[in-house]
């Protein structure tokens, strides 16, 4: 796993940074046998992220014991999952396994990146995961056995294996990284509700994208054409999540009416972004946000 971040050692334990992500473009391909839809999207990490902080102790014996904490009254701890549910859980079975190594672990979650929202927080924990378990148990996992383990925890693990901007495809695990200038200013933001992955991809209507969009969208961003990403960002799931969501559709409308360099939803929602100007004005819209239903919202920029 040549080129991934790598944990750090403090006296809690080892600790990773688990980034957000936003889908900056995302094509729905029909459905496949295996009951997917094919897509094609482009994955950009943010700077907010979740911290994990991982305490080996094999003699847990395959057990892995799950605090999750959050200091930010809007992120729900209780509602994350601390069973075999847990994403993380799923994805250090998964390394353990493929060494048949019989390992333990205590891992404290710090959430920040709410849940439900298109921006892969639970994915992004257990891509986090695998690469602290391969340097922590040593594992020396390929790119190949790492991308596996991923894909089998969920579509979105691979692409947030390495931490950078990359291009997904077949049900997002074929990974190509995809250079996405860092810093770039933005505001993401999520009303109360959140939405379901599954029940969004059901109301979608698939198109049949031929990819070429994407490659100009990645063209526009390489050169910093800002004025050409309102026609080049795009999310074939905004529409079904739009029909699931009233408070979505308000939030749509807040950020229609801001000065937004470009704007869509992320994933398969319930969060939106804003590309902007400058940090200043991300500021300026996440007040603006606040006061018009937004839940929860932040300024960030590119990772
Ligand atoms: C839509 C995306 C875009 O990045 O992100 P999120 O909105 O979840 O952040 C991903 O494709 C989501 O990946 P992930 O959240 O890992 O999905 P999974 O757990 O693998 O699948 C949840 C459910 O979504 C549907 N699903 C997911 C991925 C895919 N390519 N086709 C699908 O049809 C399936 O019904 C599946 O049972
Ligand atoms: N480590 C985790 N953090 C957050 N949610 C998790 C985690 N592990 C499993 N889950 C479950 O996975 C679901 C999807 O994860 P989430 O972070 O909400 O991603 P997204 O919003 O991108 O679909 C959550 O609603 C939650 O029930």
């Amino acid at each position: 796993m040549q080129g991934m971040r790598i944990p750090r050692e403090s006296p809690a334990g080892w600790l990773i940074e688990a980034p957000a992500k936003l889908n900056v473009y995302l094509d729905v391909l029909p459905r496949r046998p295996d009951g997917f839809h094919g897509i094609r999207t482009l994955l950009c990490p943010v700077r907010l992220s979740d911290t994990l902080c991982l305490r080996p102790d094999n003699a847990l014996r395959g057990e892995v014991r799950l605090t999750i904490r959050s200091h930010h009254r809007s992120i729900d701890a209780s509602q994350v999952p601390t069973d075999d549910r847990n994403l993380v859980t799923r994805a250090l079975r998964g390394v353990w396994a493929a060494r048949r190594l019989e390992a333990g672990c205590h891992v404290t979650i710090e959430k920040r990146i709410p849940s439900q929202a298109g921006l892969g927080g639970g994915s992004s924990d257990a891509a986090a995961a695998i690469v602290a378990a391969n340097h922590l148990w040593d594992l020396r996992l390929t790119p190949e056995e790492a991308l596996s383990v991923a894909a089998a925890v969920g579509s979105d693990v691979p692409g947030q294996l390495s931490g950078t901007a990359n291009l997904c495809e077949g049900r997002g695990e074929q990974v190509t990284p995809a250079p996405i200038p860092a810093g770039v200013p933005c505001v993401i933001a999520k009303p109360a509700a959140g939405l379901s992955t599954a029940e969004v991809f059901s109301r979608c209507t698939p198109g049949e994208a031929d990819g070429g969009s994407v490659t100009k969208l990645l063209a526009a961003l390489r050169h910093g054409r800002w004025q050409k990403l309102p026609s080049l960002v795009s999310n074939q799931l905004q529409a079904a999540a739009m029909e699931l969501c009233d408070e979505l559709r308000m939030l749509a409308a807040a950020f229609h009416q801001f000065p937004f360099v470009a704007h869509q939803m992320t994933g398969s929602g319930a969060a939106y972004f804003g590309v902007c100007r400058s940090h200043q004005q991300a500021l300026q819209a996440v007040a603006w946000l606040r006061a018009r239903q937004a839940a929860w919202a932040v300024a960030t920029c590119t990772a």
